[in-house]
């Protein structure tokens, strides 16, 4: 691999690596950074109940400020891979596009930033005026539970310290330049289960119907939208995920109604407090021999919002001298890993357009990739000089 960003983009594509498997691309990754003179580390963590996840850590120097970028190799999986023009993990050029699962979301912000240190590198002796480092998981995609927030812990253990942070998600919704997410709205996974008694239909006193009882919870939760937004953020909104009774007989009424839904709420909310909403909700629902129980999701977080400074300021500058757009400051869409690193330091988002992630036929323009790693490299020498 070398300082290339569309090598390297096409290297990282051709690593089949979906969710969780590492799938070559970690191993790709360290192949460039040692020889570059970068310490890495690899770390896998597991837990009960999910996949093991290798994880990726490398810096280069010791001293501040220390510049972190974070991202994720996994990837999702393609689906059908005869619906694509070519070939999802080839990494093909056609029309001045490169073809792949993983092209915008996100190898290809990967090697940009990657080809952008590189080139930082060697024009600056080799080394930076600081620090910086690259947090690269396999758990994004995934139950994000061995991965970013694991790797946080173990680097704060070893007492290392960021500054400040770039995810290279896709942050942009049509052109490179239009938008850093300076936030992300919480978000809050929860599942009710409502119990009541199996029997027959024909004899509905006999038995306790649990589906009218899920039924008012979910239409009590959604009766009223969360808020109008504010400044800051969009509206929150609860949609419902399913409803579940697995009831194939049509003259029993069953035992058990599971409801799944999940907020995505801005900071007019907490997790405490719409916790607390819901589980009053499905209280005030239950009836004489029907029970109703909340559990919540893993990976719940918080809103959250990096302030505009002189930080955000200045990749804003590198990003319209590069593309000649002044980029929105947005906390819209979903959520991402930046909502664990927000703990450690300030972090945005700035990455490819986003257009096809996920998506059948996931492309990047090669103007684009050279048009990041411009704007990278322009963030990278106006960091270390302070
Ligand atoms: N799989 C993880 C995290 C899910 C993160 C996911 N983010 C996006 O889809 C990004 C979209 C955007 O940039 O707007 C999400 O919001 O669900 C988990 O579930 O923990
Ligand atoms: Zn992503
Ligand atoms: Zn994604």
């Amino acid at each position: 691999m070398s300082a290339d960003p569309v090598a390297l983009t096409r290297a990282l594509v051709r690593c089949p690596s979906v969710t969780p498997a590492e799938g070559g691309a970690l191993d790709a990754l360290e192949a460039v950074l040692r020889p570059a003179g970068f310490a890495v580390d690899r770390i896998t963590f597991s837990e009960p109940g999910t996949p093991d996840v290798e994880n990726l850590y490398a810096r280069i120097g010791t001293e501040a400020p220390y510049l972190l970028f974070a991202g994720h190799t996994d990837v999702v999986p393609p689906g059908d891979a005869a619906a694509w023009r070519h070939d999802p993990f080839a990494g093909e050029i056609a029309g001045g596009e490169l073809y792949g699962r993983g092209a915008v979301d996100m190898k290809g912000g990967i090697a940009c930033f990657l080809a952008a240190v590189l080139d930082h590198l060697a024009a600056n002796g080799g080394k930076p005026q600081g620090s910086v480092g690259f947090l690269i998981t396999g758990d994004e995609e995934g139950p994000s539970v061995n991965g970013t927030v694991k790797v946080l812990e173990w680097v704060h253990a070893r007492g290392e310290r960021f500054d400040h942070c770039i995810v290279g998600e896709p942050s942009n919704p049509q052109a490179l330049g239009d938008m850093i997410k300076i936030g992300r709205r919480g978000s809050l996974s929860a599942i009710v289960t409502v119990e009541g008694r199996q029997g027959h239909v024909a004899y509905p006193d006999r038995a306790a119907n649990p589906i009218p009882v899920l039924l008012d919870i979910l239409a009590r939760l959604t009766e009223r939208p969360l808020d109008a937004g504010n400044a800051h953020f969009q509206p929150s909104n609860l949609a419902i995920t399913s409803v579940d009774v697995g009831n194939a007989a049509t003259n029993v009424i069953p035992q058990t109604a599971t409801g799944r839904f999940n907020i995505r709420f801005n900071d007019e909310h907490t997790l405490d407090g719409l916790k607390a909403w819901i589980e009053g909700v499905a209280a005030a629902a239950a009836r004489p021999g029907i029970t109703a129980t909340v559990t919540w999701a893993r990976g719940n977080s918080q809103s959250f919002i990096t302030k505009p400074g002189p930080f955000v300021a200045m990749v804003s500058e590198a990003i319209a001298e590069i593309t000649g757009r002044q980029p929105e400051l947005s906390t819209s869409g979903g959520t991402s890993d930046a909502r664990f690193i927000k703990d450690y330091c300030p972090v945005i988002e700035f990455g490819l357009v986003g257009q096809t992630m996920h998506a059948v036929d996931e492309r990047v323009p090669v103007a684009d990739l050279m048009a990041l790693t411009a704007i990278y490299r322009r963030i990278i020498d106006r960091y270390f000089a302070g």
